[in-house]
């Protein structure tokens, strides 16, 4: 099992290039299913779940290359419609082929994918979309079965939750439906917008999206294309908190307006930011690092995926801090690792409060999800001692070469395998 040893102590100081977005990534490389005809995808990250979403494709028939952040697939040779149980369990966002494939071959067999660490995560809303859409569907031995009689048929669909997966899952499958598709309360958030422009790329007709409503005009077919990943805002925001509590960083190749709600935070927390065309600065040397009060929000609101992250920079900061979680109802798995180090966190329902600064100390942890162990890495950096991070491989879910990128910053961290 591989694991992270990180002394802490370090000051950060540099550059770092952030990766193109595995939330961005995920649902394109899937929308490719949609045409037979070949795509190419750039700023693709090297991550573990890009690698399974690529077994995925390969599984259904589907031929797919990769050099260095380019991936091709052509999904011309697809033979099987069923993603099996082995796959989607291990990366939830497996449940985005059930929209293209139903509507491209009208029949998919999707293992369901079950929970996880951050909660029960159901897949209700993909369902009852799909089902609005005009398809059959039953779920039986953990597989949901969905079939169609010839198109899938447009219609108005309204989210009672806002669902970033389902609003994908339904934009795709709406694409190649017949007629008009108005997705009401869609979720907003900027991956959206980056599969938006790739399906249009690819001849869909889909407009409105980054707001509540996704108006998608069906078309018959759709055609191979060239896209490039948007950054990756989380990478981005996990990299600025690093810097907050430990020195200054630089990002290059991200985007200030992807994590605006992030960097309001971190100028509360009296960061001093600064920021061009493509790249974003993080000062805090000499600064007093301040306690901040988060709720986690569908975007524009402030991303559940960077609240363990802001739970670790009000552990180290002055004052009292307080991070409400509303999206999942199980995500402070953090909470007891941080406090193995020596923080001073109390939960009450679904709000982490910090009331005072606390000193960390270098300990055995464990990760428990993706965003749990960028929290766990982010506390050893300023630990005294050596935090020994283990299950390291959910962190490779989400972050591409994350300790030599911390190196290159001038953390000490290595990577070992016993
Ligand atoms: C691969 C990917 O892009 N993952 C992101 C995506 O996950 P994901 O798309 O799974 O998250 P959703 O936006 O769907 O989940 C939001 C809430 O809706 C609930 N829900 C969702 C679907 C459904 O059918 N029924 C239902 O009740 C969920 O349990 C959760 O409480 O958005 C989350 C919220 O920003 C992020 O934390 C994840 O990093
Ligand atoms: C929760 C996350 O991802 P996923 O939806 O793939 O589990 C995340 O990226 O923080």
């Amino acid at each position: 099992m591989e694991k992270l040893l990180i002394e802490g102590g370090q000051a950060l100081s540099g550059s770092v290039i952030i990766s193109g977005a595995k939330n961005a990534a995920l649902p394109i490389l899937i929308s490719s299913i949609l045409t037979a005809e070949e795509c190419t995808y750039t700023n693709v990250p090297k991550l573990r779940d890009i690698g399974i979403t690529c077994q995925l494709l390969e599984q259904f028939g589907t031929q797919v290359s990769s050099t260095e952040n380019t991936v091709v697939i052509n999904a011309g040779t697809i033979n099987s419609t069923v993603a099996p149980y082995d796959l989607v369990n291990r990366m939830r966002a497996s449940i985005l082929v059930l929209g293209p494939l139903l509507a491209r071959f009208g029949h998919a067999e999707v293992s369901l994918p079950g929970g996880c660490a951050i909660g029960a995560r159901p897949v209700d809303l993909h369902i009852d979309g799909l089902k609005k859409l005009g398809a059959k569907i039953t779920v039986e031995a953990g597989y949901v079965n969905a079939k169609v009689e010839g198109r899938l048929k447009g219609n108005r669909i309204y989210m009672s939750t806002i669902s970033v997966g389902a609003t994908e899952n339904l934009m795709m499958a709406a694409a190649l439906a017949e007629g008009t598709t108005i997705i009401e309360n869609a979720a907003r958030e900027p991956e959206i917008v980056d599969l938006a422009n790739c399906l249009n790329k690819m001849g869909a007709k889909v407009s409105g999206a980054g707001s509540n409503n996704i108006e998608i005009e069906g078309v018959e077919t759709l055609h191979g294309c060239e896209h490039a990943i948007m950054p990756d805002r989380i990478e981005t925001g996990t990299f600025l908190v690093a810097a907050a509590v430990t020195g200054e960083v630089t990002c290059l190749n991200t985007d200030y307006h992807l994590v605006e709600p992030v960097i309001e935070k971190l100028r509360d927390a009296n960061a001093l930011i600064e920021w061009d065309d493509n790249s974003i600065h993080i000062d805090m040397r000499g600064r007093e690092l301040k306690a901040v009060n988060i709720k986690t929000l569908p975007h524009p609101g402030f991303p559940t995926d960077m609240q363990a992250q802001f739970t670790m920079l009000n552990v180290v900061a002055n004052g009292v801090g307080t991070i409400t979680e509303t999206i999942f109802e199980n995500r402070f798995m953090h909470v007891p690792e941080l406090r193995r180090m020596g923080a001073n966190i109390q939960l009450e329902g679904n709000t982490a409060i910090c009331p005072e600064k606390s000193d960390l100390m270098g300990a055995q942890v464990v990760s428990t999800d993706l965003r749990a162990s960028a929290s766990l890495v982010i506390a050893g950096l300023v630990a005294k001692g050596v935090t020994q991070l283990d299950e390291v491989f959910h962190i490779d879910r989400g972050y591409e070469n994350i300790e030599k990128k911390l190196v290159g910053l001038g953390a000490k961290i290595t990577r070992v395998d016993d």
